[in-house]
């Protein structure tokens, strides 16, 4: 099956045409990389993907159904979760109860939460190594930890295919680890991801399949070992 493919899926602010008839498709089941110099209109496809803009044309589709102008919570509730490059927590909401609010909006009063939803919120944090932080506010979070809240909410919903737009964005060393090694611990676990990042380093140890844009548009695809050694790729990056 194939999890996430895009057919010619276009975007354009105003003259710029950010997405170009882009057709791309990502493995299901594995851990997918979307990769391209700055601006080439990464965030803006998972932005079209999720249902955060709409797309001029061009169509999405997911497991096969057409997902495409669904609106940002139906797209969730079809498997796909993400998270975004510049993190949204709540700052003043403790770390559990921004989990909570992320799984439920309702959760944001007070009362309104089960049992059984705290054990699993406190389950994901400790999944993510950062139950010790729960009681204390999000903003004095580092913001590698505040990335892992962010993906500990994103989780409460259990999608089964995680976009996550730039994990490594701004982290630490020791944290970039333990976020590569999350990524393939919830991999081997079965759900899917695509994961937008510019830290080639990371990319290339955890990907299983790497999809490459330039303007908008696949360039090359493959696994890590073929895509080091693209010329296109490289000419991408390095305007050789
Ligand atoms: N809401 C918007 N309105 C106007 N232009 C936008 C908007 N969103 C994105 N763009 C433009 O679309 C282009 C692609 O941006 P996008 O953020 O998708 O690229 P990217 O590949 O994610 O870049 P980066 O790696 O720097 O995050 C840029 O030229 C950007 O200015």
């Amino acid at each position: 099956m194939r999890s996430l493919e895009t057919v010619e899926l276009t975007k354009a602010f105003g003259g710029n045409v950010v997405l170009d008839k882009t057709t791309v498709s990502f493995r299901h089941g594995k851990v997918n990389a979307l990769i391209g110099p700055n601006g080439s209109g990464k965030t803006t496809f998972f932005n079209c993907v999720t249902g955060m803009i709409r797309p001029d044309s061009g169509r999405v589709l997911y497991g096969g159904a057409d997902i495409t102008r669904r609106a940002p919570h139906a797209i969730a509730r079809a498997g796909i979760g993400r998270t975004f490059q510049l993190c949204r927590v709540f700052p003043r909401m403790t770390v559990l109860d921004n989990v909570l609010a992320a799984a439920r909006p309702a959760n944001l009063f007070r009362g309104a939460r089960g049992r059984a939803e705290v054990d699993r919120a406190r389950g994901w944090l400790t999944k993510l190594g950062i139950e010790h932080l729960a009681g204390a506010e999000a903003r004095n979070l580092s913001w590698g930890q505040q990335k892992l809240l962010e993906l500990a909410g994103v989780l409460m919903s259990e999608p089964e295919t995680v976009l996550l737009d730039e994990p490594a964005g701004g982290v630490n060393p020791a944290l970039l680890d333990r976020i590569g090694g999350l990524v393939r611990e919830l991999n081997a676990e079965g759900r899917t991801f695509v994961i937008v990042e510019h830290n080639m380093d990371l990319v290339m140890s955890i990907s299983d399949h790497i999809v490459v844009f330039d303007r908008g548009r696949p360039i090359a695809e493959g696994p890590p070992a073929a895509i080091r050694s693209d010329e296109r790729v490289l000419g991408a990056y390095l305007g050789v």
